[in-house]
């Protein structure tokens, strides 16, 4: 069991390039070092994963960025709710599981969602978490497919950090050039050496 030494805590609305920007960070810190040292935890993975088996659906389907997904977004929001109500942890538990957190020093969360989501790994985790927030204009995320729906863009799940504003690190992908991605890279992996994380 390895306690993470770095936790990544990526959050930004839909279409913002949340998963993009984790991606690239996995394959960075990964691709010199084999065997790689990072896991990317997707807090969404076991509620697709549970949703899926309880209502007869395709879970593999549902972590696309499918239509099938999002025809299946908005109950799946819903049934999400009920049961982080009963316990803000549950989701989260199971996904570090899900992702094989103990064997990894790096964990990125590519999609932190929720306030209790921030507090639950700040009070586990009260010095490893680095805080990322992606935005990108909404024309920006237009283009990349997102159309606004009531019941999902209007929702705790894509609203509740609206208002946390002191993220450590923050970058708009607007406009999807190469150098402002490689920017925040550069800070991501020097953070990963300020604790001692091997990564060049
Ligand atoms: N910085 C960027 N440069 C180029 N393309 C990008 C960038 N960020 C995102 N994209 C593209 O935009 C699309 C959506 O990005 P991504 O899946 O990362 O969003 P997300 O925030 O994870 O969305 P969701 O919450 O819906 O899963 C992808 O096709 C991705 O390749």
């Amino acid at each position: 069991m390895t306690q993470p030494k770095i936790i990544f805590l990526f959050s930004g609305k839909r279409k913002s390039g949340k998963d993009f920007i984790s991606e690239k960070l996995l394959s960075r810190i990964s691709s010199r070092f084999p065997p790689p040292c990072a896991t990317i935890i997707r807090l969404s993975a076991p509620l697709k994963h549970e949703y899926a088996s309880q209502h007869g659906l395709d879970y593999t389907e549902l972590l696309t960025a499918s239509q099938y997904k999002e025809q299946h977004r908005h109950d799946m929001i819903k049934w999400g709710e009920q049961v982080r109500a009963r316990d803000p942890s549950y989701f989260i538990i199971r996904a570090v599981h899900l992702a094989k957190g103990e064997s990894f020093p790096v964990w990125i969360v590519s999609d932190m969602r929720r306030r209790s989501d921030l507090q639950y790994f700040r009070t586990n985790y009260p010095n490893e978490c680095v805080t990322v927030r992606v935005s990108a204009s909404p024309d920006a995320r237009v283009n990349r497919g997102w159309k606004f729906t009531k019941g999902v863009d209007d929702a705790a799940s894509e609203c509740d950090l609206d208002d946390v504003c002191a993220w450590d690190h923050d970058i708009d992908t607007s406009h999807g050039d190469e150098a402002t991605t490689s920017a925040l890279i550069g800070q991501l992996l020097q953070r990963c050496r300020d604790v001692g994380v091997v990564v060049t």
